[in-house]
């Protein structure tokens, strides 16, 4: 991450919102930092409070408690006229796009500018400006009817940017797009961060959207976030049951109840011991199955194996069956650990 000794671009504080006396508490003291040139994503199922809590970093929606905090301003501080101005500098990306029908892809982009009381020199000039940056300027006088939903998106984009923000929210905004589709959006996002020095924080329930281009995220449940830190970290030692489940999503290795059944038993005097090992760090590319079953005299069978990349550092995960004299692939075992491998037993 850049810029580690500025300020971070967004602070959250102890955040509280219930909707209605007595009904479920949507954010339940809720802090996060976002540095500035991150990309923070918060992951959650339907319900968790993640679009409560994007929307109450630039007062869509207003906590009851806590504190907010954007480029150094206190937002909950702010008067009418000086919120309306912070909010400028926060642009929004939204799920279904949000454009206006009636109105051309360079008459969308340049409506919140038309808000702001630009005048129409500007207006024109800024959006020639923008529109080459999400590679719209040939649709620039389409209709969104004309337009596929990757277009659309980035026309929202593009609109999200016309304020010269610094910060840009994007609440799920690959949810109704195909895979391939998606992977372009956020491929734009990461490039449209680093080329106008955004900081980016997103919602998502997909955590493929966050393995793609986080650099943090934050796992909520019920109001609370549960767990969070980098990217990295968090994929390959998650310490909660709800982040293991979101983590399986995307680099999950459930080995099929056939295949374990399939397994051959243990022979005379042998145990076989089950066990997922995720390789992560400095031995990540060591021979550690063959070193093992060499060096310990043991047998091992690859159930399953894929090599990954999380945030660029390489990561894999890998199924094993290890048999041996009892003792020995135990001794096996902690020897992978003590290479700072994950090791853990899926199955007796
Ligand atoms: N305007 C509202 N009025 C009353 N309750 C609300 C309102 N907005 C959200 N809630 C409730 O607050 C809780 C958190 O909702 P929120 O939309 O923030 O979750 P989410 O994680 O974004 O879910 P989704 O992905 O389905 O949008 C839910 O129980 C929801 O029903």
């Amino acid at each position: 991450m850049r810029e580690l000794d500025t300020p971070p671009a967004i602070r959250l504080t102890g955040l509280r919102k219930r909707f209605a006396a007595g009904g479920t508490v949507a954010l339940d003291d809720v802090s996060l930092e976002v540095a500035q040139g991150g990309i923070f994503g918060i992951v959650g199922r339907s319900g968790a409070g993640k679009s409560t809590l994007i929307r109450s970093v630039n007062l869509l929606e207003r906590p009851d408690a806590g504190r907010v905090e954007v480029l150094g301003a206190d937002m909950l501080a702010l008067g009418e006229s000086a919120l309306l101005a912070a909010r400028r500098g926060i642009g929004m990306v939204f799920q279904h796009f949000n454009l206006h029908a009636r109105r051309t892809v360079a008459e969308n982009v340049a409506f919140p500018l038309e808000v702001a009381g630009l005048p129409r020199a500007e207006r024109a000039a800024r959006v020639a400006e923008i529109l080459p940056l999400v590679g719209l300027e040939a649709k620039r006088d389409n209709y969104p009817a004309q337009l596929s939903g990757g277009q659309k998106q980035r026309v929202g984009i593009a609109r999200a940017l016309a304020s010269r923000p610094r910060i840009l929210l994007s609440d799920e905004a690959t949810s109704a797009l195909d895979p391939e589709t998606t992977q372009e959006i956020l491929a734009l996002l990461r490039a449209l961060r680093d080329r106008l020095d955004l900081t980016v924080l997103l919602i998502t329930h997909e955590m493929g959207v966050v393995k793609a281009i986080c650099d943090q995220v934050a796992v909520m449940e019920a109001g609370r976030i549960i767990e969070q830190g980098r990217v990295f970290d968090v994929f390959t030692r998650p310490a909660h049951a709800t982040t293991r489940r979101f983590v399986a999503e995307v680099i999950g290795h459930a080995v099929p109840a056939g295949t374990l059944a399939r397994l051959p038993a243990p022979g005379e005097g042998q145990e076989r011991r089950l066990v997922q090992v995720v390789f992560a760090g400095p031995n990540s590319t060591r021979a550690v199955v063959s070193e093992a079953s060499r060096d310990f005299g043991i047998d091992i069978n690859i159930i399953s194996g894929r090599v990954d990349e999380i945030a660029g550092e390489p990561f894999g995960v890998m199924a094993l069956a290890a048999y041996g004299p009892p003792g020995r692939v135990g001794a096996a075992l902690d020897w992978m650990r003590g290479l700072g491998l994950d090791v853990t037993e899926i199955a007796p």
